[in-house]
């Protein structure tokens, strides 16, 4: 039972809130249970705090300890700080589940001496509207149990597999970033809408509804996208002068070097980590 247990935050940035937001949404967690712990920025604390109606002002040292699930959501270069600091002081039986891009869980565990489960994970923003696609993949100490908890709280706001660590940056640059892209291509629809007449707020309207309904129609039909966009593509008509534009433009060549150009950065973090 998830809403008994105290979840810790390491990080109150963007990734936090989103999975905050969704587990708080989904009646999955106490507030009065959940911490969270900021590097300097108090004001950040305070606001989400208020937002989500969490208890400030505990002593950071006895939240650590006394946490049974630790999240860590800071940037990969604030890392080591963190677990030079707080390494040493987790607790047999802890669950450390780390949203950090890149980093290895053989890397976070050389800095817990104590029987703590490490977890890696690679959620994304869309857990705030408990729709994330997260991947799942436990360190060479990580519990069975430890692995079913991380499962219960990412599926309680999206989906979730398991993988092995070997393909975590390869998720990382698929749905980890996932949403940005999809972001920047309706970002794209829209402003093709407008430059085309629409106002802005119908190419919206337009472009979301087109995204949901794309999106339920994969999931609901079961059907393969291909499957789907021939559905769409009468012969001689419409989409197939669209499509042949996105062809022209190599767009899903572009969309192939986004994914591996981020799998490579994600590498390149954990690598800089591992260096120091
Ligand atoms: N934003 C996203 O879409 C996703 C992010 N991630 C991962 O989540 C992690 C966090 O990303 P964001 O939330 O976007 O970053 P962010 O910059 O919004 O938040 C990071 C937070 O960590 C805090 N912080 C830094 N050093 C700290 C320390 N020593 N102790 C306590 N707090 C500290 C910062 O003050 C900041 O509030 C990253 O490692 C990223 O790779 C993973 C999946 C998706
Ligand atoms: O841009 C980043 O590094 C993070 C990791 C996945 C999504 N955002």
């Amino acid at each position: 039972m998830l809403k008994n247990k105290t979840i810790g935050f390491i990080g109150a940035g963007s990734m936090a809130e989103a999975i905050l937001k969704g587990l708080l949404s989904k009646n999955m967690v106490n507030p009065e249970n959940v911490f969270l712990i900021n590097r300097k920025d108090q004001s950040r604390l305070s606001e989400i705090s208020q937002k989500y109606g969490l208890i400030l002002g505990r002593q950071k040292a006895e939240y650590i300890a006394g946490a049974d699930i630790i999240i860590l959501a800071v940037k990969p270069k604030d890392v080591t700080e963190v677990l030079q600091r707080w390494g040493n002081r987790l607790q047999d039986g802890q669950i450390f589940i780390s949203v950090v891009a890149g980093i290895s869980t053989e890397l976070l565990e050389n800095y817990i001496q104590n029987r703590v489960s490490v977890v890696r994970v690679m959620p994304n923003t869309s857990c705030a509207v408990g729709l994330s696609a997260t991947a799942i993949s436990g360190g060479k100490r990580a519990t069975n149990r430890a692995i079913d908890v991380t499962c219960e709280i990412f599926s309680s706001i999206g989906s979730v597999v398991l993988v092995n660590e070997s393909m975590m940056d390869t998720v990382t640059g698929l749905s980890g970033s996932g949403p940005a892209y999809i972001y920047y291509m309706v970002e794209a629809l829209e402003s093709a809408g407008v430059s085309a007449g629409l106002h802005p707020q119908t190419a919206r309207l337009l472009t979301v509804q087109t995204l949901l309904g794309a999106a339920q129609m994969l999931l609901k039909t079961g059907k393969d996208a291909s499957e789907l966009r021939k559905e769409v593509t009468s012969p001689g008509g419409t989409t197939m002068a669209g499509l042949k534009a996105l062809k022209e433009y190599q767009v899903a060549e572009a969309m192939k070097v986004a994914v591996f150009k981020a799998k490579e950065r994600a590498n390149e973090l954990g690598k800089q980590l591992a260096s120091l």
